[in-house]
């Protein structure tokens, strides 16, 4: 673990600054760990990534870049926020907010479906987290329960989406110089470009709708145990099955908006603005317990602040007060 000699194989800055504790998650790209701010005792995840897990250098470097440059760019609420980034010659360290209640995919798993009117709540800030990424012209292109954070155990939290390692910046900017400039030698698609550009986008919905399925019925609308189709084939035809057992107690309304994100033509899927304007949504209780979470921290928590937390600080990623985010 790295509380032996581990620690030495990390950056001498990102040492000085942080104790790296345990793991508190692991993805395809590396794992995660509970790391402490020397200075402020502060939590943060620290998430690893080896380059060598990428099939190739190129990809990996192009990827794990983009995906820096990203994290650094995004202000948002229910978006993941970069506090630091460090490098070696096999891995890169993402400094990254600690969200207390750990993945969706395990509340999820845990409750096995989510009480409709937190499925909405969650909805919500996803779909702001997602309009947001979208109006800056970032495609996530892996929106899953496993990159979808909660702040904390209430069902009543904050979430945040996470994980741009596959997130997509659409080069407008070159895409406009190339359009700039004199336009009898350019090919047809170089246009039609444009539009698959704004399909592009419309993937980032399916995967939400794909998302809300799994909130409200607790499984997976295609998946190879449905029918001898395979889960491509079942996603390519759109066959999804409402199960009559989890979903009876389900809306029409919220069911309504699953299915208009899940259609197969990207250009008859609802959009992300659409979806924000669909009725399930005009809950004014729901908006309101919302916009509460995602409003900057008050200060009223200052007393926390000043609360010397005790030396042997808890490694437990559950809130202690003083550990507590801002
Ligand atoms: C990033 C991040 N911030 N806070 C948590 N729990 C994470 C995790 C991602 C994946 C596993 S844990």
């Amino acid at each position: 673990d790295l509380m032996s000699d581990d620690q030495s194989s990390l950056p001498r800055a990102l040492q000085d600054k942080y104790v790296l504790t345990r793991r508190i998650g692991t993805g395809v790209c590396g794992e995660v760990r509970l790391a402490f701010e020397r200075s402020t005792c502060r939590k943060f995840a620290v998430k690893i990534i080896n380059k060598k897990n990428f099939q190739s250098e190129g990809t990996a470097t192009r990827n794990a870049e983009t995906e820096i440059e990203i994290l650094q760019r995004v202000d948002h609420p229910c978006l993941i926020k970069t506090e630091d980034f460090y490098q070696t010659e096999d891995s890169y360290y993402i400094v990254l907010e600690l969200m207390e209640g750990g993945e969706l995919f395990h509340r999820v798993k845990s409750q096995q479906q989510l009480d409709e009117g937190v499925a909405k709540l969650y909805f919500y800030q996803m779909l702001c987290a997602v309009q947001y990424l979208h109006r800056n012209g970032i495609i996530h292109r892996d929106l899953k329960p496993e990159n979808v954070l909660l702040s904390s155990s209430e069902d009543e939290c904050l979430i945040k989406v996470t994980d741009f390692n596959q997130s997509r910046i659409l080069e407008e900017a070159a895409l406009m110089r190339t359009l700039c400039g004199t336009p009898s030698y350019l090919a047809p698609e170089v246009f039609t470009h444009a539009s698959s550009t704004g399909y592009g986008l419309a993937v980032d919905a399916w995967s939400l709708g794909v998302l809300l399925f799994v909130c409200l019925s607790g499984y997976a609308p295609f998946h190879e145990s449905f029918g001898e189709r395979s889960v491509t084939e079942q996603i390519i035809h759109g066959e999804f099955t409402m199960v009559p057992s989890k979903w009876r107690r389900v809306s029409n309304q919220a069911k309504d908006v699953v299915r208009k994100l899940l259609v197969v033509d990207p250009k008859l899927r609802m959009t992300v603005d659409e979806a924000l304007q669909h009725p399930w949504l005009q809950d004014q209780p729901m908006l309101q317990t919302a916009h509460r979470l995602m409003k900057p921290a008050g200060r009223g928590d200052e007393d926390d602040e000043d609360d010397a937390p005790s030396a042997a600080v808890s490694t437990e990623a559950e809130p202690s007060s003083a550990g507590s985010l801002n």
